[in-house]
This record gives structure tokens, sequence and C-alpha cells, in this order.
């Protein structure tokens, strides 16, 4: 297997002087391509703040980070955002998806507005993505319309519009029962094993992070 992403020696602090945390205190991680892991830790323990710095979506204080033979170390915000947007999907716990537009829309929005129009050939992906997330007869449905499970495979659909190679999802299953957490958990499988698409899922849930391959646990800022 080949690193999809590195990260060494990462720190981050939030505050300064008196206010200072010290969140992550010299992280090393790395991630093969088509790994399937769970981000384990307690409450406060830093995987959001890693999952955003791994997104590109926040700079580390200090470290080095590599991904797809990229130094994004010193990368510009405008190169960032071009490498984030070609490179990596996110679902978050809570899908924020816009709840004037049908799910179709939520899908095709993202990629529609940054190519400055909506291209038939990005409504035909969204379309295959909502039949591959179990969604063919909820295209046409309102977000507010939609369960919670639905909205969250609508998440996945939008994080996969750009066929990224790697997706960090934050609790994706931390607002759903436990039939629908599941069946999420499932079609990430799914999606992992059939696209080799690279997940990093963090979760509180044993059980969760059991149904995937590996368990990477932050404690003290570090990867213990
Ligand atoms: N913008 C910020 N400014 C100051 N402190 C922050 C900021 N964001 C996070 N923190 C602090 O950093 C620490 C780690 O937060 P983070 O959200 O990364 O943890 P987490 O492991 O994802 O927690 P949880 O499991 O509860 O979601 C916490 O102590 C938090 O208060």
């Amino acid at each position: 297997m080949t690193a999809l992403l590195e990260v060494r020696d990462l720190v981050k602090t939030y505050g300064e002087g008196e206010a200072e945390t010290r969140v992550l205190k010299g992280l090393d991680l790395a991630l093969e391509e088509g790994e399937f892991a769970a981000l384990l830790g307690p409450s406060g323990s830093g995987k959001s703040t890693l999952l955003t710095i791994l997104g590109t979506l926040m700079k580390p204080t200090s470290g080095q980070h590599h991904m797809l033979g990229e130094d994004l170390t010193a990368a510009s915000d405008r190169d960032l955002t071009e490498f984030r947007n070609r490179h990596i999907g996110f679902v978050f716990q809570f899908h924020h998806l816009l709840p004037d537009f049908t799910a179709l829309e939520n899908v095709m929005f993202p990629t529609a507005v940054r190519q400055g129009r909506e291209t038939g050939a990005a409504r035909e992906r969204a379309r295959e993505l909502l039949v591959r997330v179990g969604l063919e007869d909820r295209m046409e449905f309102l977000a507010t319309e939609l369960s919670g499970g639905q909205k969250q495979r609508v998440a996945i659909a939008r994080a996969l519009m750009n066929q990224p190679e790697l997706v960090l999802a934050d609790e994706p299953t931390g607002n759903l029962d436990r039939e629908s957490a599941s069946q999420v958990m499932e079609l990430l499988g799914e999606i992992n094993q059939n696209e080799q698409t690279t997940f990093l899922i963090s979760t509180h849930d044993e059980k969760i992070a059991a149904s995937c391959r590996r368990q990477i646990n932050v404690s003290d800022g570090k990867v213990s």
C-alpha cells in the first residue's frame, strides 16, 4: 500500500498567553490508500481539530502535512482550497444540507457553485450517487422532507461528488438511531470497498469503531 497522507509532529494550539490550549502535541499519523479507519478519543482530545487540519480547513501551529505526494505545509490558502475541492470530501454529524432545496440540488450545488455553472454532467453524477446511496425515489424531496438517516445519505453523496481520494467524517452517525447508524456505516464500507476511497471516521461509539478495519486512538494530543 502507498501512503495517501502523512502528518508529522503536528502541533495545534488555540488562543494565546494564559488562554493558550495545546491540543495536538506532536502527533504523527499516516493513512494508506484505501484505509477504513476510526478515529477515537475522549471528548476534547482533538479529533475534530485533527480532521479539520487533515481537511486543510485549518493550518497546524507547526508540523508537516503531506497528501498525495504534495507538501501542504507551506501551501497558500488558494492552493489548499483547490486541493481540498479536488481530493477531499466531508461528512459531518449535522449534515448541513440546504433545507429549501431538493436532495438532488444539495448533492449537485457545491460542484455547480465551484464551476460557476450547473452542468449536465454534474446533474448526472449527482443522480448516480443518489441511486448509489439508495435514494432513487427521494431525489426530488426537499431536505426537510427526509429522515435523519436519509439526510446523512444525501450528505455522503454530496461528499463523493468530486470523486475524492479521502473522506473525513466527523461523528457521521452521532445523530442517528442504531439502525440508521449501521446502515450509514455499511454504505461507507461499500464505497470504500468498491472505489478504494479512504475513510477516516471520528466516533465515540465503540461498536461503530469496531466495524472499521483500523482504530486510531488520540489521547494527550498524540496517536497512542
Ligand atoms: N476554536 C477554538 N478555540 C479555542 N479552543 C478550541 C477551539 N476549538 C477547539 N478548542 C479546544 O480544543 C480541544 C479539542 O477540541 P476538539 O473539538 O478537537 O475535540 P474532540 O476530540 O473533537 O471533542 P468531541 O469528541 O467532544 O467532539 C478542546 O479542549 C476545545 O475546547
